[in-house]
This record gives structure tokens, C-alpha cells and sequence, in this order.
């Protein structure tokens, strides 16, 4: 079984334990649904950099990437190095995140917040919002067109952002709806985890302008990011390249500074 199946199945039974704990209904009671979200993708429109840098101490491709940095030091770090984004992986069982660190990213930046999780239920949109994100991300992999269409509309209702990740163009083809704003595509390939930024340039041309288009994984040179550009990207999530650092804040400031 690919990966990608083994963490959706698993997040059928965490959603469906939660939903137990905490009921919808009290999710919208949670003081940051309230909150005003920033758009992510005004942000990398207006912006030369585009860069979304990720908070992710361990992929289940690398086992642990660093899990020694404080949250809170490394998400500070990123604002400060110009950032326009922030990605906070949310799963615990393979990635090592937390909704806690969602609250904790909220309280210490002011830039857009993109919930890294794997989303197959409309509870998790909830979710995302009571715990302060101001966007989420759909991987059209795991889910159906019909729910693309109802999980991508439920967020903007709740007036979050929807970056809408692909990996080849049959996934693209179900993936260009009303409600989504930015369309990634992810350089690595979720079922086997090989990074190939190819895929990116690939695809690119069949990406309507009406969508921010991002590039996803495996970014580890500002020239790469250059070339992405001439391609029509207008934003770059970078994890791994920052998080395996010592001071991933430090390293990503010294980063968009060649990009400038
Ligand atoms: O660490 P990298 O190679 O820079 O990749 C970052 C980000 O693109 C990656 O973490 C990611 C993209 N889409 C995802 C979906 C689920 C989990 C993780 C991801």
C-alpha cells in the first residue's frame, strides 16, 4: 500500500476519534474562528520573493529532520527573513507536528498561516480555523472531484484560503474549481516520495493564470526558483532545505537575500 493510503486511512479514525472529543459545533465556539484571516495569496501575488517556508520536523521519507528548534523561534525566524507565508505541518503521527503548534504559530506571526494536513473530512476545515489558520491545503490525490469541490467551497465560506496540490495533469483536470486560489504542484510524488522538479515545469503550462501558482518540495537553490518563475510561479514552499538547519530562520533570511 502507498504511503499516501496509509496516512489517509489513518487520518479517517484520528478525524473520527475527534470528532468524538470535540464536536463541530464547539470548534465554532473556539475564539480564533472569529479572527480576521490574511489572504496567502494576495501575499505571494504582490510579492518578488514568493517564498512559503514550512515548519516540519520529520517527513516519513526522512525520519526525523530537526526536531531540536522551538516553533516559535523558527516561524519568528521566517517572518523576519521576508517570508510571505508560514506552512505548519499538523500531523503528529508521521510528520511530528501538532494543532498546538498551529495556535502557537498564530500568536507569534503576522504573516499568513497555511495548515500543512492531510484533509479528508470537512470537520479538519473546521478545524483549521478554530485553531488560526488563514489557509489550507487540498491534496487532489486523496481526495474526489466532488469533494474537492465541497471542501474548497466550505473554506472559503469560512474565509480561508484553499492551495489546491496536484501531481500530474489528471489531478490538475479535477482541481480548477471556483473556490481555489492557488494551485501547487508538488515536486514529489506523495506515493513514493521521489522529487522531481520537472513535474513543476511539466505542468505549468496547463495552469490557467486565474490561479497563484506555487511550487512544492525538493527547492534547495535560488536558481531553480529563478527558472520556476520563467515558468509562471509565483510562489515556493520550502521545508526540508530551511528545517535541516540549525537555524532554519537564519538559513531562509540568507536565502531570499540571493533572491532579491
Ligand atoms: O521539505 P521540502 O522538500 O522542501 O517540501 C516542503 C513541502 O512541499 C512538503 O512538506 C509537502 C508538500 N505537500 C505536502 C503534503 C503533505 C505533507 C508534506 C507536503
Amino acid at each position: 500500500m502507498n504511503i499516501l493510503n496509509t496516512i489517509t486511512a489513518y487520518k479517517r479514525k484520528e478525524v473520527s476519534a475527534k470528532k468524538e472529543a470535540i464536536p463541530t459545533r464547539l470548534l465554532e465556539k473556539f475564539p480564533l474562528f472569529a479572527k480576521e484571516t490574511k489572504s496567502l495569496a494576495e501575499a505571494l501575488r504582490n510579492s518578488t520573493t514568493g517564498i512559503i517556508a514550512e515548519h516540519k520536523r520529520r517527513s516519513p521519507s526522512k525520519s526525523v529532520i530537526n526536531d531540536k528548534v522551538l516553533l516559535p523561534e523558527v516561524v519568528l525566524g521566517y517572518e523576519n527573513a521576508g517570508a510571505k507565508g508560514v506552512s505548519v505541518l499538523t500531523d503528529s503521527n508521521f510528520f511530528g507536528g501538532s494543532l498546538d503548534d498551529l495556535l502557537v504559530a498564530e500568536k507569534t506571526i503576522s504573516i499568513p498561516i497555511l495548515r500543512k494536513e492531510f484533509i479528508i473530512d470537512p470537520y479538519q476545515i473546521y478545524e483549521s480555523k478554530a485553531y488560526g489558520a488563514d489557509a489550507i491545503l487540498l491534496i487532489a490525490a486523496c481526495l474526489s472531484a466532488e469533494e474537492l469541490k465541497q471542501f474548497s467551497h466550505l473554506a472559503k465560506s469560512l474565509k480561508l484560503d484553499v492551495l489546491l496540490e496536484v501531481h500530474n495533469l489528471e489531478e490538475l483536470q479535477k482541481s480548477m474549481l471556483p473556490n481555489v486560489d492557488m494551485i501547487g504542484v508538488n515536486n514529489r510524488n506523495l506515493k513514493n516520495f521521489k522529487v522531481n522538479i520537472a513535474t513543476s515545469k511539466k505542468l505549468s503550462k496547463e495552469i490557467p493564470n486565474d490561479f497563484v501558482k506555487i511550487s512544492e518540495s525538493g527547492i534547495s537553490d535560488v536558481e531553480t526558483i529563478k527558472e520556476l518563475r520563467t515558468f509562471g510561479y509565483e510562489g515556493f514552499l520550502i521545508g526540508e532545505n530551511f528545517m535541516k538547519t540549525e537555524n532554519p530562520g537564519e538559513t531562509a533570511k540568507q536565502f531570499i537575500e540571493k533572491l532579491r
